[in-house]
């Protein structure tokens, strides 16, 4: 069986509110991207790494792979408009078949373990996806007002997602839609059952500044264990 890791950075960041976008910030001495890329390295899987980055930011993240020495094999795709087409752009890279995990590079403290259990139920059940329990309560909001939700029927879901490659693709054959934020959208909407795993807290996207000072302590607390 062949594995790969379509890993998206091709964001802007804007809700980082940074002028560099947040997947090349340093976290803990080296860019969020590479603690990505890495933790992919380190599953046993070994994937064939598509790295889909904006086309202005690939000669930026050549600079960077110099600077510190990052020599992680993998494949430089161009981004396109929204994540839906950026994960397109690297499944049209993806010849044959085998399984793929779709991640983003904004979620760096994604441990090797869940890699490993992404891939291992795909491969076993043709996908999964990871999410967690909210720990608050939760509400909907309505035209006129708002209603509480059962949390206990809620999962907040996470990446890594993985899919058989033939079902990825035949999924994102279809037209974009405002309501595909993820991948398991859009496999759900070409009429696939969705298998969720455990994800994990820790397991954070970084998406406003103070996500990275939060990812910081883990990660300084993982050094420490
Ligand atoms: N056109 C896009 C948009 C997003 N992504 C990637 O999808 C992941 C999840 O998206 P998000 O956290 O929303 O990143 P941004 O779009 O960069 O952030 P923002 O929405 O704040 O601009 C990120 O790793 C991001 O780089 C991508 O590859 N291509
Ligand atoms: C894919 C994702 O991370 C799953 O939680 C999420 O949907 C991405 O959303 P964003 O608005 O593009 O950050």
């Amino acid at each position: 069986m062949k594995y790969y890791a379509i890993i998206v950075a091709g964001g802007s960041g804007n809700r980082m509110q940074s002028t560099v976008a947040k997947q090349f910030l340093l976290l803990d001495g080296k860019p969020v991207l590479m603690h990505t890329l890495t933790a992919f390295d380190q599953c046993k899987y070994r994937p064939e790494i598509l790295l889909v980055l904006n086309i202005h930011q690939h000669s930026y993240w050549e600079e960077l792979c110099l600077k510190y020495n990052f020599d992680i094999p993998h494949k430089v795709v161009s981004g396109g408009e929204q994540r839906f087409h950026s994960v397109k752009n690297g499944l049209k890279i993806i010849k044959g078949n085998g399984i793929v995990a779709v991640h983003d590079a904004a979620r760096p403290l994604v441990s090797a373990a869940l890699i490993n259990r992404s891939y291992d139920v795909a491969e076993e059940k043709g996908n999964c996806v990871a999410g967690i329990t909210p720990t608050d309560s939760v509400r909907k909001i309505l035209e006129e007002g708002n209603e509480s939700l059962n949390r206990n029927e809620l999962a907040l879901i996470q990446t890594p997602q993985t899919f058989q490659v033939s079902t990825l693709r035949k999924a994102y054959q279809v037209p974009f839609r405002n309501d595909f934020t993820d991948d398991a959208s859009v496999v759900e909407f070409a009429g696939f059952k969705i298998n969720l795993i455990d994800g994990e807290r820790e397991n954070i996207k970084i998406t406003y500044p103070e996500d990275l000072e939060i990812a910081t302590i883990f990660i300084k607390k993982r050094e420490l264990s």
